[in-house]
């Protein structure tokens, strides 16, 4: 991805006026037409104030929005290199993650914090390294800690403000949310974080006068930025336009914190409301590379800040841009983070302004679940329970636990990967088989080393997944293999359980073995695997009262023996 960024190194926040286009460091003219650059200095760095009253400040969220699009998933070391690009492009604040999210978000944060957010540019220029925060105090503790090496750090918490997700999915009364938004900031403030960016989640649809009345009580609480989402792109430029003008002059103290705009795209309007809350006053604007982000995604950085370098001295009336495949796109109706996830298992509505069955389309899961990296508990437990399993909330959180070290490694969980970690969570590996050594003679005859384990140990498994990833880096590199495998011939029929989209899906069972060498990596990953089948087919025959697998596959063995 970080190829299509586009190659000058063009931008350094915007001004919203023409005359000298653009701003700051390393400005490049951007058409063979160009007038010639007249560099201005961008101005200082403080939270809650800009000095030059036409500068905009980019605030690219491609590593938090943007990784909410489903199966966009990014490990810690490509987030860090995403994160040199976006500072080498000159963006004013980089969202880098969502920390309490996983082991892997936290430690992308905390890397790019260290590293990014102290690499200070020739002219002084270092990015602002934000991190994403429900207002729990924990979330705002892992927030503040994933962030704060960062020259200039800043912590952006967010609580939903319209009535339909106070009331479905945070099931609070407003004082409530009042309560917890003020109680966030405080907490912020209290842990030492001067730069807090407050978002009302779902503004588009929120009550206005309840806005007026949330954000002056959160910059009272020490709130530097007050971001706008048009959560569920909801809203038409000249309304977007009209909220944030009319937020600018009825919030008390608005005019000493700056005002921002998050525009989702799912009607193909999040570049043109982008600017037009620019044009409402915004001082702000979150963008995601290409515009990737939730469902249809959001404002296109490119096209927003190309829009205002070139046209920032006309009305920008009638932008209408819409390049994201809204509506029709592959995920327009999909949902892969968990908090969106919540709230569709809650109420439809909370996140979807149309459903797919408007335009005639059906999806098979009716709340659009894709399960990855984002997801949360509500989300992976509906899973279970439509693939026949209620787990006990202790087993719930250690299969949770397990789903995300998995979901930081592997884009797409597939249902295999869901029942791979059931099982093995209810079904304890038994040790039956311990690999001792290993010896591989490479050529085209002879037993390929699974086939070589299968017909020592007498049981037969088909290969559903295999994965492999490097854990260090250089020649020694650690390899971490994981292999899902089931049942096969004799045993296939073992384990069906219903699935909910129609028809058997079989039990499956995972394994994971790291070795400096692949194939012995390989061998372990398998034989741990296959242990966990053959004691859930022991425990189902124990049941019935039959000779057990892990007998009959020792018994098996030892024929072998004896025969070899
Ligand atoms: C509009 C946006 O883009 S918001 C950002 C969305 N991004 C994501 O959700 C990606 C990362 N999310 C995750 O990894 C998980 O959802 C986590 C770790 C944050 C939470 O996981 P879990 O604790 O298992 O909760 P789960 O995701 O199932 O449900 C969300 C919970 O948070 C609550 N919640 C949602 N927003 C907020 C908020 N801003 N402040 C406090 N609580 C909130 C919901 O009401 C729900 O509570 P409940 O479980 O008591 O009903
Ligand atoms: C967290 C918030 C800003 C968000 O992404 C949204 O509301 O779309
Ligand atoms: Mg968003």
């Amino acid at each position: 991805m970080a190829s299509c960024i586009v190659r000058q190194p063009l931008l350094a926040g915007c001004r919203a006026t023409a005359g000298p286009r653009s701003s700051g460091r390393r400005m490049q003219p951007v058409r063979a037409t160009a007038a010639p650059q007249q560099q201005r200095a961008r101005p200082e760095y403080v939270p809650n104030r800009i000095d030059d009253p036409d500068y905009v400040r980019i605030f690219d969220t491609t590593l938090r929005d943007g990784e909410q699009s489903p199966g966009a998933t990014l490990t810690s070391k490509e987030k860090l290199e995403i994160a040199k690009k976006l500072s080498q492009l000159g963006v004013d604040i980089i969202e880098a993650g969502f920390p309490i999210a996983s082991p892997d978000d936290f430690e992308a944060v905390r890397a790019i914090a260290m590293d990014v957010g102290n690499a200070v540019h020739d002219d002084g220029y270092v990015p602002v390294i934000c991190g994403l925060s429900r207002t729990r105090e924990k979330d705002l503790e892992t927030a503040w800690e994933a962030v704060r090496h960062a020259k200039l750090p800043r912590v952006h918490t967010f609580i939903a403000t319209s009535e339909i997700h106070m009331k479905y999915k945070l099931r609070m009364s407003p004082d409530q949310v009042i309560e917890n938004a003020v109680n966030a900031v405080k907490h912020l403030r209290s842990l030492g974080c001067s730069d807090i960016e407050f978002s009302p989640e779902d503004a588009g649809r929120s009550e206005p006068a309840f806005l007026y009345e949330i954000l002056a009580e959160v910059i009272k609480a020490g709130a530097t930025t007050l971001n706008i989402p048009d959560t569920t792109g909801w809203t038409l430029p000249h309304e977007f336009q009209s909220l944030i003008s009319k937020i600018k002059a009825n919030t008390p103290g608005a005019e000493g914190v700056i005002i921002s705009t998050h525009c989702q795209n799912d009607l193909g309007l999040s570049t043109a409301n982008s600017l037009a809350g620019a044009m409402g006053g915004a001082r702000q604007i979150e963008c995601t590379i290409n515009g990737i982000g939730e469902r249809a995604g959001n404002a296109s950085l490119e096209e927003v800040v190309m829009a205002i370098a070139l046209r920032g001295k006309d009305q920008m009336g009638g932008l209408w841009t819409g390049a994201r495949p809204a509506i029709v796109g592959a995920n327009a109706f999909a949902h892969e983070s968990g908090i969106h996830q919540d709230g569709m298992l809650k109420n439809r509505d909370t996140y979807e302004i149309m459903s797919p069955e408007t335009i005639g389309l059906q999806r098979v899961d009716a709340a659009g679940i894709v399960l990855g990296k984002h997801s949360g508990r509500n989300a992976l437990n509906t899973r279970l329970g439509q693939l026949g399993f209620q787990l006990p909330e202790d087993q719930l959180n250690d299969v949770f636990r397990r789903f995300k070290n998995l979901a930081d490694r592997k884009k797409n969980i597939s249902d295999e990967d869901v029942l791979a970690l059931v099982n093995d969570e209810v079904h304890q590996p038994t040790v039956v088989w311990v690999l001792e050594g290993l010896q591989v003679v490479c050529g085209s005859m002879g037993l390929p080393t699974a086939t070589a384990i299968d017909s020592l140990v007498r049981v037969q498994a088909e290969l559903v997944d295999y994965s492999v990833n490097s854990v260090t880096e250089g020649i020694e590199a650690l390899a971490n293999t994981r292999v899902v495998i089931r049942p096969a011939g004799k045993q296939a029929d073992e384990g069906y359980v219903a699935s909910y989209k129609g028809g058997r899906t079989q039990r499956s069972f995972s394994g994971s073995g790291a070795d400096e060498d692949i194939v012995v990596s390989s061998a372990r990953a398998y034989v741990s695997a296959l242990n966990k089948m053959i004691g859930f087919i022991s425990a189902k025959a124990a049941a019935n009262g039959a000779t057990s697998a892990a007998e009959a596959s020792q018994d098996g063995a030892a024929e072998e023996a004896v025969a070899a």
